[in-house]
């Protein structure tokens, strides 16, 4: 007969035995934890439901979206916020799927971020026996990040997750996928052995200092500059090389012109600022420091009209992918590494003995700037109804002067490039916009990562096409109770809202349906609604809504009429010349 004592005993020991063992679940947190990474960015479902859960219970923040490419924006962007890889935890197939456009958005934006996946069983994937969401996930995601690892054993969890993080976050940062098919999550492991078997990344991305030839170079190609620029690009802003970054400017006397996100490294209103000179300052000058920009398609490539005749300029370009150098023209003097410390070499190069750029060039950029930013003010200050994008701008220019530590993020076409010139920054890595893909859809994964990153108040400002990408998002805002305020810029369509189907017979491409009435979405999860229809309500709602850090979202009525046709894309926007009228 077995006593009461013995069945007490008897369930001791097991419960002494369980807690020495571990498993796949339990090494997946710890090893992500044991790396300084305290939040996971994922929509759960399965085989990963219980990872999510686990997560939570061990401390890690876990936010749950209603979609994971929303999720996967906010991870990019947190990667881009903090240096360190923004997680994203999806399930598998289409949720992997889902994922991936956010991962390859960080991979371009050069971000770091791990995409976590589960899958199916590798013996059933390999052999196509048609397993529940069955898909050879690694190999799908290859082209499209960093890096792409994938465990089989419990014991290889926490290398597969420092290689994984070290792949991310050194040297040019970037996507990474992590595959961890469902099987692995259950196996068991003693937890000692667990223990043992994570690995800490230590030093996960080292400096690189240039050599200094390298720097003599760069030094001597400066001296001989008349007209010399710096550009600042958003590889500065994450860089968090701010002390750096405005010594350089600072001491060297050269204009600066910050690419949109790096706008706020050096405050808008700074004297050495050229952003609003932006075209004299491309076209006129002729030695140019791009530092973190790349001469990608939002500098032109570095070549045609904007730039002036060919040869007239020397580039200067600081990167820390040697790959960068001379990918659309001759680079006269890279410095290959990471922005502190080049920036601490050139800063000790022209520390006391460095002669300012020549006045008249200084004069030839503030004269410009000046224009322009009189030119500006004059469209800003209506108090018009319907409002235009200018005047409803000119109110949330003010709402972040007024609180230059909320972040803002911006999405749109012409809410995002009225926007970009108008709203003044004044603090690093405040404006998170849609990067180097100008891509639609990354606002309230950006809005949502910035609130649970920082703490700070987060204004959103959204094109009503842009919105609908992510607006199923304001339930998340809603669920947390985030500092997150939106404004949508609802002009009733894409670019404006007056296109027409020539048939009669349904709406036209480019429109909504007309006045939708995006503050009841808000509403509708217990949220703030509100509907401005001038630029005085507008600054009223938006400062209530920001002073009550709760989420709200306004309703800004603009004139369907106003607004241009392509965004600010230059040539990249072909349009239809048959069949057209003549003017
Ligand atoms: C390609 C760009 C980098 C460059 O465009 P540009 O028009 O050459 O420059 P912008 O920075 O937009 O500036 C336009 C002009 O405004 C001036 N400008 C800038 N700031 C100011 C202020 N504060 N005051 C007055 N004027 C200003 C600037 O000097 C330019 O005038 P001048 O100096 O007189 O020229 C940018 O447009 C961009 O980032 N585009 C991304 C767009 C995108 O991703 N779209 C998504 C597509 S959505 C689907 O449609």
């Amino acid at each position: 007969m077995v006593t009461a004592v013995e069945t007490v005993k008897e369930l001791a020991a097991n419960a002494e035995s369980q807690q020495e063992l571990t498993d796949g679940f339990h090494l997946v947190i710890d090893a992500l934890k044991l790396n300084g990474i305290e939040t996971i960015y994922g929509v759960p479902g399965i085989p990963i439901t219980d990872l999510g859960r686990l997560a939570q219970a061990n401390g890690m923040r876990v936010i749950s979206f209603r979609h994971e490419q929303n999720a996967g924006n906010a991870a990019a962007i947190a990667g881009f916020l903090t240096k360190k890889p923004g997680i994203c935890l999806t399930v598998s197939a289409p949720g992997f799927l889902n994922g991936l456009t956010a991962l390859a958005h960080a991979t371009t934006n050069c971000w770091p971020m791990i995409l976590i996946s589960g899958s199916s069983e590798r013996e059933v994937v390999d052999l196509m026996q048609g397993d529940y969401e069955e898909m050879d996930q690694l190999a799908i995601a290859k082209p499209l990040c960093k890096a792409a690892y994938r465990v089989l054993h419990a014991e290889d969890i926490g290398i597969g997750v420092a290689r994984a993080i070290r792949a991310a976050v050194s040297g040019r940062p970037g996507g990474v996928y992590l595959d961890l098919p469902a099987k692995l999550f259950s196996q068991v492991l003693e937890a000692s052995k667990g223990t043992e078997s994570l690995v800490k990344v230590i030093d996960a991305a080292p400096a690189q200092i240039p050599g200094p030839d390298a720097v003599k170079r760069a030094i001597d190609v400066l001296k001989g500059a008349k007209k010399p620029l710096i550009i600042l690009g958003k590889g500065a802003a994450y860089a968090q090389a701010d002390a750096e970054v405005r010594t350089f400017v600072e001491k060297s006397g050269i204009p600066f012109l910050p690419m949109s996100m790096a706008k706020g490294l050096l405050p808008d209103n700074h004297p050495q600022s050229a952003g609003a000179a932006r075209s004299t300052a491309l076209l006129e000058s002729d030695v140019v420091v791009l530092v973190g920009a790349r001469l990608n398609w939002l500098l032109s490539h570095g070549k045609g009209k904007q730039w002036g005749p060919k040869g007239s300029k020397k580039f200067i370009q600081i990167d820390i992918e040697p790959k960068e150098m001379d990918s659309n023209i001759e680079i006269a003097a890279p410095l290959v590494g990471d922005i502190g410390s080049v920036l601490n070499e050139l800063n000790k190069a022209i520390d006391g003995k460095w002669q300012a750029p020549p006045a008249d060039w200084v004069k030839t950029i503030n004269d410009k700037k000046e224009q322009n930013i009189a030119k500006m003010a004059s469209k800003l200050g209506k108090n018009s109804s319907p409002m235009d994008f200018h005047s409803a701008l000119g109110a949330l220019k003010q709402v972040i002067k007024e609180r230059p530590d909320a972040i803002l993020v911006n999405e749109g076409a012409n809410t995002l490039d009225l926007a970009r010139g108008i709203i003044d920054m004044y603090k690093p890595r405040k404006r998170l916009d849609v990067g180097t893909w100008g891509v639609m859809g990354v606002g309230m994964g950006s809005a949502i990562a910035a609130a649970v990153e920082t703490g700070l108040p987060v204004l959103a400002v959204e094109g009503d096409s842009a919105f609908g990408f992510s607006g199923m998002e304001v339930e998340t805002i809603c669920r947390y109770q985030l500092p997150v305020t939106i404004v949508i810029f609802n002009n009733n369509g894409i670019y404006r809202g007056i296109d027409k189907d020539p048939t009669g017979r349904d709406p036209g491409t480019t429109v909504f349906v007309p006045d939708a009435r995006y503050d009841k979405m808000m509403e509708a999860f217990g949220g703030k609604g509100y509907y401005a229809t001038s630029p005085d309500e507008l600054k009223r709602m938006v400062d209530e809504a920001m002073n009550s850090k709760k989420p709200a979202l306004i309703n800004a009525v603009i004139d369907p009429e106003a607004g241009s046709e392509s965004g600010n894309i230059g040539n990249l926007n072909p349009q239809s010349v048959v069949g057209k009228k003549k003017a």
